[in-house]
């Protein structure tokens, strides 16, 4: 069963929109003021309280210091924590001491050698995706190649591509923004849409 997430929500209305359409994750972009789905720990926390209890909230860092993290976690406001920077194993092992949510390591595939650095990650999973997150854009889905461990697939999944990626890089989970976006925000039809088709292909 693939499982899919649904990131960078930042407005009332994606939350209704995720808990209508019921996704299994989704992220809020913390503290990273060069993405335009930006949002403080304290709107993450407004956010968050709101939604369905059954839908993980992940909170999505860039390089932020551990304990911010780590501190959401405890707070409740977060319940994993994905790591969407240049975070290495001495950071993981810092978090680790910090709290015991589950860690999502992102790497960004340009090559064979980014997959096989991410099977030596600690994190309890790994994320696969094109540039420094958000970006819209897809990587060549060949280079994961056979992977032993459960990873999420992220990184310009449309309606056009989600099922063509679960039917060929088989992931753990998806991980969808942009694609379900119109003029930069979160669109309900769409969000609606990408769940129904990864729901679909459990059947
Ligand atoms: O969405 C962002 O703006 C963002 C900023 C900084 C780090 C990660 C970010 N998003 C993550 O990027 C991938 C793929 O996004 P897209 O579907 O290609 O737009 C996803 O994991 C988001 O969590």
């Amino acid at each position: 069963m693939t499982r899919i997430k649904i990131c960078g929500l930042s407005r009332e209305e994606d939350i209704a929109n995720v808990n209508e359409a019921g996704p299994d994750y989704c992220g809020f972009i913390i503290q990273v003021p060069r993405s335009r789905r930006n949002v403080s720990p304290e709107r993450a926390a407004e956010l968050s309280i709101r939604l369905d209890g059954r839908i993980t909230p992940v909170g999505v860092f860039v390089n932020a210091p551990a304990e911010l993290p780590a501190r959401l976690a405890r707070e409740g406001i977060i319940r994993m924590i994905q790591l969407h920077g240049q975070e290495d194993e001495d950071y993981i092992q810092r978090l680790r001491g910090l709290t015991d949510v589950p860690v999502i390591q992102a790497f960004s595939v340009a090559s064979r050698e980014d997959v096989r650095r991410a099977k030596d990650s600690s994190a309890d999973y790994v994320l696969f995706d094109q540039g420094a997150g958000g970006t819209g854009k897809t990587f060549d889905w060949g280079l994961i190649g056979s992977m032993d461990r459960p990873f999420i697939l992220a990184g310009g999944l449309t309606l056009e591509n989600l099922t063509e990626a679960v039917k060929r890089v088989r992931p753990w989970c998806v991980d969808v923004s942009s694609g379900v976006e119109t003029e930069g925000y979160k669109d309900q039809e769409k969000i609606k849409a990408a769940v129904a088709a990864v729901r679909r292909m459990e059947e």
